[in-house]
């Protein structure tokens, strides 16, 4: 069963009402966009509108881009470190204050589980701006005493300052968690930013401009932007000259597309791009914990997780009682009512459904046997219009099939036996991405030695998405550029100057 801590959910707050007119946040001022253009907002769970989202013209996005420029000498860029940090600790309680709200605003945009976004999304929300106002104030920059020809010396040392205006562009999957994990620290450094949520999720986006106006953030520090990627919004955005540097979490195309707008005016990216992680579960494991960790893995969020798991090596001793535990935790979930334990959300869209169900049919051409799923689970009547696809695992599939090296970000993987721990950690290495893997043995030099071997940013053993904020979080390969958490995040969204002062 997926394992995500259950908080009490009453029928009653289940349907809540949220904002019809979704707005841009500009200069302090939540505003339409100047074209008077709007697209809907959709229900994942019911297919339904709940919504317009206003959408930012070329002039608005150039409009919040001044106002984040003015911002930088205003009152923000004066304030002292303590000052700063008092008013992002701010921002952390308010979150928490309106945590209902916040939690209303992310199910009606994804569809996730309420329990999900209660444990994970809104949580992380507050503690991403707590722990790097708590960070920012520790971090030492480096300092020398360094000998000069007349003998008196001098000493060199850094200075850390805001880099100046960030882009931050966002996907939908953990829409407030991935925003806040970098306006946090950006903000937290001293930093402007201007926002560009999802399309598909620009709710809790929004709703952080009422925060932001609530604890006296001066205006101009944080601006929300909202429409589509090329051609719109997000081109604009991170093709604007005044854009000191560009932080991204999506698609690893998109990271390219992006990358080239950067190169235009030599400014600095941060992407956390896709993955095709894999999961080593070795005979020596604990298997039940083993099942329910990669039931976690492969599951949660339906699968839209780019540190989900989608392949898994098992070694051939355990490979049937294995695929039986993983099998049986899939065939728990249900597609249903938000507030059930045993709730497993829809996909972000019927685009994204039909590309999910197009890898389940593949699968199958590709030799796959399904030993769950496959296809499109019944629901009731309210939900009939919602995009659900059924927890899926297959085995059978060879290792360079299709399906077992691009990413899905669906509620699936394939199960392959191993017989030697080299052939599982080649298979698990043999990927163009590099985000993260996982690894089950109760061997302690065994866990050492595997986890060290995997070419990825993050690996964990016997555990999945346990985060530290402190720790460096971010991919190799095609899953990223740099890293992120604790002092990364602080390296990234300030620039260092080094001071030499002869003595
Ligand atoms: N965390 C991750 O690794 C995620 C990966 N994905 C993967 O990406 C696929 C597509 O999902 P999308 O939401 O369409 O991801 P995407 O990477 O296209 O979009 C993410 C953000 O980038 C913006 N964007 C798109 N093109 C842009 C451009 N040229 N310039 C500036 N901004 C741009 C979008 O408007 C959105 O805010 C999914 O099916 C999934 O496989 C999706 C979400 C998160
Ligand atoms: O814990 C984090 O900071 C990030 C978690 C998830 C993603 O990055 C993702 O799914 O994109």
């Amino acid at each position: 069963m997926v394992q995500v801590q259950q908080l009490a959910v009453e029928p009653e707050e289940r349907n809540r009402p949220v904002a019809a007119d979704i707005l841009n946040f500009i200069d302090g001022r939540f505003v339409k966009g100047g074209s008077g253009a709007t697209f809907p907002n959709i229900d994942p769970a019911t297919g339904r509108e709940t919504g317009r989202v206003h959408e930012a013209t070329r002039e608005d996005v150039d409009r919040a881009v001044a106002a984040a420029k003015r911002a930088l000498t205003g009152p923000w860029g004066k304030m002292t470190t303590a000052e700063r940090i008092r008013l992002i600790a701010a921002v952390a309680d308010e979150i928490e204050r309106r945590s209902e709200d916040f939690l209303d605003a992310e199910v009606a945009d994804t569809g996730k589980p309420r329990a999900v976004a209660a444990h994970i999304d809104v949580p992380r929300g507050a503690s991403n701006f707590r722990m790097f106002a708590d960070i920012v104030t520790t971090l030492p920059t480096e300092s020398f005493g360094t000998p000069t020809p007349d003998g008196s010396g001098a000493i060199n040392y850094a200075v850390r300052k805001p880099k100046g205006v960030i882009a931050v562009v966002c996907p939908w999957n953990f829409p407030l968690l991935l925003m806040t994990w970098k306006v946090g620290p950006a903000l937290a450094c001293g930093n402007t930013v201007i926002v560009k949520p999802s399309e598909e999720t620009p709710r809790t986006a929004a709703l952080l401009g009422e925060v932001m106006d609530a604890v006296g953030m001066p205006t101009g520090v944080y601006n929300v932007v909202h429409g589509f990627g090329p051609g719109a919004a997000g081109e604009f955005l991170t093709a604007h000259p005044d854009v000191d540097a560009i932080t991204f979490t999506g698609e690893t195309g998109t990271g390219q597309a992006i990358m080239k707008q950067a190169a235009v005016g030599v400014r600095d990216i941060s992407f956390e791009l896709g993955g095709k992680n894999p999961a080593i579960v070795f005979a020596d494991a604990d298997l039940e914990k083993a099942a329910e960790g990669i039931s976690r893995a492969a599951f949660l969020n339906s699968g839209q997780v780019c540190l989900g798991t989608e392949r898994v090596y098992v070694e051939q001793s355990v490979f049937e009682p294995f695929v039986a535990k993983l099998a049986a935790a899939a065939r728990a979930l249900k597609p249903g009512d938000k507030g059930d334990p045993h709730y497993l959300g829809p996909m972000i869209s019927e685009e994204h459904r039909q590309k999910v169900l197009g890898y389940y049919e593949r699968a199958i051409a590709e030799g796959a046997i399904a030993v769950t799923g496959g296809g499109v689970p019944n629901v009731d009547a309210a939900a009939a219009g919602g995009f659900w696809v059924e927890p899926t695992i297959w085995t059978g599939l060879a290792h360079d099939s299709t399906v077992m090296r691009e990413e899905i970000f669906g509620p699936c993987c394939g199960i392959i036996p191993f017989d030697t721990e080299d052939d599982a950690i080649s298979w698990a290495n043999d990927t163009d991405y590099g985000l993260c893997a996982t690894v089950w043995t109760e061997n302690l030099s065994r866990a050492h030695r595997v986890a060290a071997a995997m070419s990825v940013g993050v690996c964990w053993v016997n555990c999945w998405f346990l985060r530290d904020l402190r720790t460096a979080f971010g991919g190799s390969g095609q899953s990223g550029i740099g890293r992120e958490g604790g002092a990364h995040s602080l390296e990234f969204y300030t620039e260092l100057e080094n001071i030499c002062v002869k003595i």
